[in-house]
């Protein structure tokens, strides 16, 4: 008889890629004997020694080709569809500049992240504004701006959204988010399109709605978005979803209203492990061949996909705790509060040592974990990783989506410091945060007093 369940005894070690396969799978990353693990073209151990660690990397070379490879897929099946990249993966304004630079409109989730792509240089009309909780005051803030379209996902949304249009004198343009209810065959906390998700308007009635949509003042219906979920792989559930799309386009313009365009989400996955990496190709190609002969402007919100591979958070070693027999626990300067993903989500991420002084032997079983007082703060556990030793330094590959800005300052741990590789050159592009900025702007109340001396007991 076990003793505890299942999931609390796990204890196998799985095997980890080797290295030369994981960098191989990464264009932008190669180890150089010289100067180690090259980013780019920068040695990712200088960044690590000038800027400290943890340090998050981004590749502004690397986000550029992917963008270029992810239009060209889209121009490749016949889609003249508008890119908004989905800025919450990562709202870094170099991020955003650089993407905006290459063509880029924005989808955005709240008044901050339109203000920071408007801040970063994005017109407003090719910024989208998705999500459930849309406030009155984020609505005006969009409609000032002339943001391009809102995608609306309830009847409660819309009314409201009509009634503020109408008492500025504005015009809201605006798609339907819908709920399909397909399985995205993903991590159930990012599936979004199932019916019981919280996202989009139930199947059965976005035709109604959208009519009721174009008799409200101040309401331009546009016409439908859906978003199934992130993290991807296959085409098949997006093709199911396009497919429900098509038809309900079908359905309302049979009922006599029109109908030009869909915004079809993002979602595409990456390949963290050896798992096949999201085709642009093969979501073009759903795209095309469910939605793509109807006369429909057509844009897409990829978010991970692009910037997911165009990262590494860069961590050293504080020390090795021995575990008797067991595998040692690695014990790194970063943590969950920097990096959530393993512990939100068990995601495994490749770990690459920055140079061979950061390996001191051939790989052994160990569990990565981070100094913050949660069983949970773990970053790569249960895995075969080179040996490491007190100082090393490692990559941890394909943090650049829902890495940094998931971050937080959790047992007052500052924000790491983000850096911008662009081929050879690279530049801070926000410090590490200074330990006293966690408590600049709190304030004790007069009447608290001042703390006492010394403890009641002595
Ligand atoms: C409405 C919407 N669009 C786009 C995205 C981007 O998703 P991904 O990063 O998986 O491409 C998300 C996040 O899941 C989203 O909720
Ligand atoms: N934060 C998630 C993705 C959520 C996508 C946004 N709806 C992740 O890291 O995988």
């Amino acid at each position: 008889m076990p003793d505890q369940p299942a999931t609390l005894r796990r204890d196998t070690i799985d095997a980890d890629p080797d290295m030369a396969t994981l960098l191989a799978a990464r264009p932008h990353l190669r180890m150089d004997a010289l100067d180690g693990l090259l980013f780019e073209g920068v040695p990712l151990q200088h960044i690590a020694r000038e800027t400290g660690t943890p340090v998050w990397v981004t590749g502004a070379g690397t986000l550029r080709a992917r963008y270029r490879r992810l239009a060209e897929a889209m121009r490749e099946a016949g889609l003249g569809a508008r890119i908004h990249y989905a800025i919450k993966a990562n709202d870094h304004l170099a991020v955003l500049r650089v993407l905006a630079a290459e063509g880029a409109g924005a989808d955005v989730v709240s008044g901050g992240e339109l203000m920071r792509a408007v801040e970063a240089g994005i017109a407003p009309e090719r910024i989208v504004f998705s999500g459930v909780g849309k406030t009155a005051e984020e609505m005006r803030l969009a409609l000032r701006l002339g943001i391009g379209q809102l995608n609306l996902e309830s009847a409660e949304e819309l009314s409201l959204l009509s009634g503020i249009a109408e008492a500025m004198g504005a015009e809201a343009r605006v798609a339907l988010r819908v709920n399909p209810d397909v399985d995205a065959l993903t991590h159930a906390k990012i599936s979004t399109g199932k019916a019981g998700d919280k996202f989009g308007i139930a199947y059965a009635d976005a035709a109604a709605l959208y009519a009721r949509a174009a008799a409200l003042p101040g309401i331009v219906p546009l016409g439908f978005a859906v978003h199934i979920g992130s993290q991807i792989a296959t085409p098949a559930p997006f093709r199911a979803a396009f497919e429900r799309i098509a038809a309900l386009v079908a359905r309302v313009r049979e009922s006599g209203h029109a109908v030009r365009m869909v915004d079809c989400g993002g979602g595409l996955g990456i390949s963290y492990r050896d798992e096949a990496e999201g085709s642009p190709r093969a979501f073009a190609g759903a795209i095309a061949a469910t939605l793509g002969g109807l006369g429909l402007d057509l844009a897409i919100e990829p978010g991970r996909w692009l910037v997911g591979p165009s990262g590494v958070l860069l961590t050293r070693v504080i020390r090795v705790k021995q575990d008797g027999g067991a595998p040692p626990f690695v014990v790194l300067d970063s943590a969950m509060n920097d990096l959530l993903r393993p512990s939100l989500y068990e995601a495994w991420h490749g770990v690459v040592p920055l140079s061979a002084a950061d390996a001191a032997g051939p790989a052994a079983p160990a569990h990565l974990v981070g100094p913050v007082c949660e069983t949970g703060d773990t970053l790569a556990r249960h895995r075969t990783l080179p040996l490491l030793t007190d100082g090393a330094a490692v990559a941890i590959l394909d943090t650049g989506a829902y890495g940094a800005v998931m971050s937080s300052t959790y047992n007052a741990r500052p924000l790491a410091a983000q850096v911008l590789v662009d081929g050879e050159r690279w530049a801070v592009i926000r410090p590490r945060q200074p330990v006293e900025a966690l408590w600049r702007d709190e304030s004790v109340p007069d009447w608290i007093g001042p703390a006492s001396p010394a403890s009641p007991a002595e």
